[in-house]
């Protein structure tokens, strides 16, 4: 079910969830972020679309503190994770890094631990759950994302879309207050990604903030409520889906779409 902006109450007068303003970061002389600014409102779905090598992937790790900017402020939640390049120091980052839950391309899953171990391990650990409390939570979850029989499954047993769903659930145990996704399902065979969007369809329609990488222009289409472009190490537009695919500003972006629309 796509939301409306009502459903979402992302209105623009809500305090953002994250808060983005002069990120600039660099790999060498690379300048990869060149000074972005950007909100994401409470129980927004933001999609970051743009050609390879954009800085998509760079933009996304900053808000969770996985890369160190070398300019420009993150706010997570009203509190701040980095301040002119500066980062919170190692306590407060991990605690701060709690409300921003990630998943990654390569699912990144604990290969020793079953599937349930996989999703108790951080409540259990960071958030002091009990073990019983932890294995409640994860049921629950597990359920949600279609896979309660997979509970004592090994990682290794599991098709990539399990695992891609295995680590949803793992980033939901630790209830964040928004979800980070990094093309989650490019690394999926195709008649796996389904199952992938499907949850992440779930999540959005229940409110989640999400902002989501990917090259799934139909998830970007359906399931967002702000396409973001980047190229050249910027946002080059973003808005509604509708109006970016099919009225966008730039020729960049007109371009980007026809070449990735016709080769879909
Ligand atoms: N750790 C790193 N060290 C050096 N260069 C890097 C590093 N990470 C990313 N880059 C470079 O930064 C640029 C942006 O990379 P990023 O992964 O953010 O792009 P992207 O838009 O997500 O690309 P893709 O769609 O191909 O995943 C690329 O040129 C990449 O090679």
């Amino acid at each position: 079910m796509k939301k409306n902006s009502v459903m979402t109450g992302a209105s623009p007068s809500a305090e953002p969830i994250v808060r983005i303003r002069g990120l600039r970061k660099s790999f060498g002389s690379h300048v990869v972020l060149n000074g972005i600014d950007f909100d994401v409102l409470p129980s927004q779905v933001v999609v970051v679309i743009g050609p390879s090598g954009s800085g998509k992937s760079t933009f996304l790790r900053c808000c969770n503190g996985l890369e160190q900017p070398e300019g420009g402020t993150v706010e997570i939640c009203g509190r701040t994770l980095v301040q002119d390049g500066r980062m919170l120091p190692d306590h407060d980052l991990n605690a701060l890094r709690e409300e921003v839950g990630m998943v990654f391309q390569s699912f990144n899953l604990f290969p020793h631990l079953s599937v349930l171990d996989n999703v108790t391990l951080g409540p259990r650990k960071l958030r002091g759950l009990s073990r019983k409390e932890a294995e409640e939570r994860a049921q629950a979850l597990l359920t949600k994302v279609g896979l309660a029989h997979k509970a004592l499954a090994m990682p290794a047993s599991l098709s990539g879309g399990q695992k891609q769903r295995v680590a949803i659930a793992r980033a939901l145990a630790m209830e964040p207050r928004v979800m980070l996704f990094d093309e989650p399902t490019s690394a999926l065979d195709p008649e796996l990604v389904g199952e992938v969007l499907q949850v992440m369809k779930l999540l959005a329609s229940e409110g989640m903030t999400m902002m989501v990488v990917t090259h799934e222009m139909d998830f970007a289409r359906e399931v967002g409520d702000v396409v973001v472009v980047m190229d050249g190490g910027g946002i080059i537009e973003s808005g509604q889906p509708a109006t970016i695919f099919t009225n966008p500003t730039q020729e960049r972006t007109r371009s980007f779409l026809q070449a990735v629309l016709t080769r879909a």
